[in-house]
């Protein structure tokens, strides 16, 4: 079952009223990232390409990123903490799917905390404010055995 927006909202921060759905919480976009270097994912290891973090345009008031075609990294606004007893999802928000892009997404561990990253795939220009809601998460309980200790625990915390 899927739990209340009100319920995702708890396990979220920082987060303001417009975020809250009636069923999940919207995520902003904090900062863009270009891959720039191959990565790599080995039987037993993986390695991420080197990126560059893309600078919003400051002229239009609000930092503004200005994306063509291409496929970038996101990374989220928000600390997420998914709990025990759940499992969750990221979905794009539907008017950035309208927009020609996509938010591409895995799945969310329970016991895993940080600030999160999706694949934006972006089909058409468009402009993005930093802090824009792009996408919302969901949590469904879910059994599991152990929690999440994988080498992305704790990322992007200041
Ligand atoms: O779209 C997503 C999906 C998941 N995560 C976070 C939460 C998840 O718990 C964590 C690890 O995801 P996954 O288990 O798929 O990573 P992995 O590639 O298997 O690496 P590791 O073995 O280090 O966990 O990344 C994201 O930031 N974005």
């Amino acid at each position: 079952m899927f739990r209340s927006g009100a319920f995702v909202a708890e396990h979220i921060s920082p987060i303001d009223d417009q975020q809250v759905q009636p069923n999940g919480v919207d995520l902003t976009v904090d900062a863009v990232f270009e891959q720039v270097e191959p990565g790599r994912i080995g039987r037993d290891d993986k390695q991420i390409g080197e990126r560059r973090e893309l600078d919003p345009d400051a002229d239009a008031g609000v930092p503004t990123y200005r994306l063509s075609p291409s496929g970038y990294v996101a990374r989220y606004g928000e600390t997420i903490s998914i709990p025990e007893g759940h499992v969750g999802y990221v979905l794009p928000r539907s008017s950035l799917m309208r927009n020609s892009a996509m938010l591409h997404t895995a799945v969310w561990d329970a016991g895993y905390t940080g600030r999160g990253e999706g694949l934006l795939e972006i089909n058409h220009e468009i402009e993005l404010e930093q802090g824009a809601r792009i996408a919302q998460l969901v949590l469904a309980r879910a059994d599991h055995e152990d929690t999440y200790d994988g080498s992305y625990q704790g990322e992007n915390l200041d």
